[in-house]
């Protein structure tokens, strides 16, 4: 007889998404896995050691004990959803530009007008760390009732060395102390900073703040994995961004930029010379460069609360499943594009970008899992992952989309322990 953490005892419906594959592309994306009255169960270490029909586990595992048993008669269970690109580490409220770009502002004109990433920049440089901590806590409460287990999530608010590091070291903080799990990313190149270059900026990214960046990993006082650069006219132009990207890559940090969101800036192509992991945005990108991401492969993340947002084209997500480019999703929880929910995102994915919903449901977990290099261990229901799950009060595993802003979510559970309970009414 062995004891377990948890059992998940006779779901309607164990949405597993996929088996033994990092990510899915093409018609796979259509095809999700689902066991009917599935059972699965989680070690001490939180980690799926079996799954099955409710009768074979019971079979299997017919002597051993469990701490907790969760049954699941008349819901269904999906892996914890990962949110492929956030910015949740800011100070300073934006809601006022709401109302500036509901009357027609564009994000380049609000940005003009003294608002945008420069208006949050001043705002988080004059944050303490501890003011920047507490700002992030309830966002990330606030993604995890939603389904949310993993995310990436960028600096980019400081643009000089130590604000950039600060926010770096709060999510490094908050990836030790909160039940999201967090895959960090440095975005020293979000915009060039009042009274410089973009040449002069660049020279500080790639001979101030990636040296500093280097530093601090080393002595274990922050966890970047990635680097991003924001691509597009005005900001970082081809070059930069490639200068810039190179060098963190020989860092180690994975290539992860925003690309082709307002123009045409060749992100594809530049993806196709670095091999980059993923690019986000995307919605002017070009036939060739969707090619090119098809074939490094390249993950395009896709946002489709930007697009909603700024009333732009939203980018061409039914042309890259067609060209087997893998499609992740983010929130893009920013000041610009105040969305916490993944399960909005999926419905918004689906009405807006004509996903189908077993699309977007693979692209908000395995695929963004992948783009952040967590597949292996994140992303689907399998022996050997860790058991983040979310549980759908319905027979069907769609309501979480369906009933978009509100989804009936009853528990989240992260590595085999619920972090969030849905209250009984009484
Ligand atoms: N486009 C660039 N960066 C963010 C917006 C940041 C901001 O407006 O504060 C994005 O991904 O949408
Ligand atoms: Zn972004």
């Amino acid at each position: 007889m062995v004891n377990y953490k948890l059992k998940i005892k006779n779901a309607s419906q164990l949405v597993v998404v996929s088996k033994n594959k990092p990510y899915l592309v093409g018609k796979d994306m259509s095809n999700v896995e689902i066991i009917e009255n599935g059972s699965l169960i989680v070690d001490s270490n939180g980690i799926i050691i079996d799954i099955g029909t409710e009768q074979e586990i019971l079979d299997r595992h017919r002597d051993d004990s469990f701490d907790t048993v969760i049954d699941c008669q008349g819901r269904a269970v999906i892996p914890g959803l990962v949110d492929g690109h956030t910015h949740p580490v800011y100070a300073g409220d934006r809601v006022h530009e709401f109302a500036m770009k509901l009357a027609g502002a564009t994000y380049l004109e609000v940005q003009k007008a003294g608002g945008g990433i420069g208006f949050t920049v001043q705002h988080t440089r004059q944050a303490s760390e501890s003011d920047l901590f507490n700002l992030l806590k309830p966002r990330l409460d606030r993604m995890l009732k939603q389904g949310t287990t993993l995310i990436e999530a960028k600096s980019g608010y400081g643009l000089e060395t130590d604000t950039e590091m600060k926010m770096l070291k709060v999510l490094h903080r908050a990836a030790q102390s909160h039940a999201i799990e967090i895959s960090a990313t440095y975005l020293g190149g979000h915009a060039i900073p009042k009274g410089s270059t973009a040449e002069q900026a660049t020279e500080d990214i790639v001979n101030k703040q990636l040296p500093e960046l280097k530093r601090l990993r080393d002595a274990g006082e922050i966890s970047p994995e990635n680097i991003d650069v924001f691509l597009e006219r005005g900001f970082f132009e081809y070059d930069d961004t490639k200068r810039i990207l190179e060098a963190g890559q020989q860092l180690g940090l994975a290539i992860n930029f925003h690309g082709d969101e307002l123009s045409f800036m060749k992100s594809g192509e530049l993806a196709g010379e670095l091999k980059a992991r993923a690019i986000s945005h995307l919605e002017k990108v070009s036939e060739e460069g969707m090619l090119e991401m098809a074939k490094v492969p390249t993950f395009a993340v896709l946002l489709p609360t930007t697009a909603y947002v700024l009333r732009l084209e939203c980018p061409p997500a039914r042309r890259m499943i067609e060209l087997n480019v893998p499609v992740a999703l983010g929130s893009d929880y920013n000041p610009n594009a105040h969305c916490l929910s993944m399960p909005f995102v999926m419905n918004l994915a689906c009405v807006l970008m004509k996903m189908n919903m077993n699309e977007a449901l693979v692209a908000a977990t395995i695929n963004s899992a992948a783009s952040i290099n967590k597949s292996k261990t994140h992303g689907s229901l399998e022996i050997g992952k860790y058991a983040d799950m979310v549980i759908i009060d319905s027979n069907r595993w769609e309501h979480i989309i369906y009933e978009m802003v509100d989804p009936p979510i009853s528990h989240v559970i992260k590595k085999g322990s619920v972090v969030f309970q849905q209250q009984q009414q009484q």
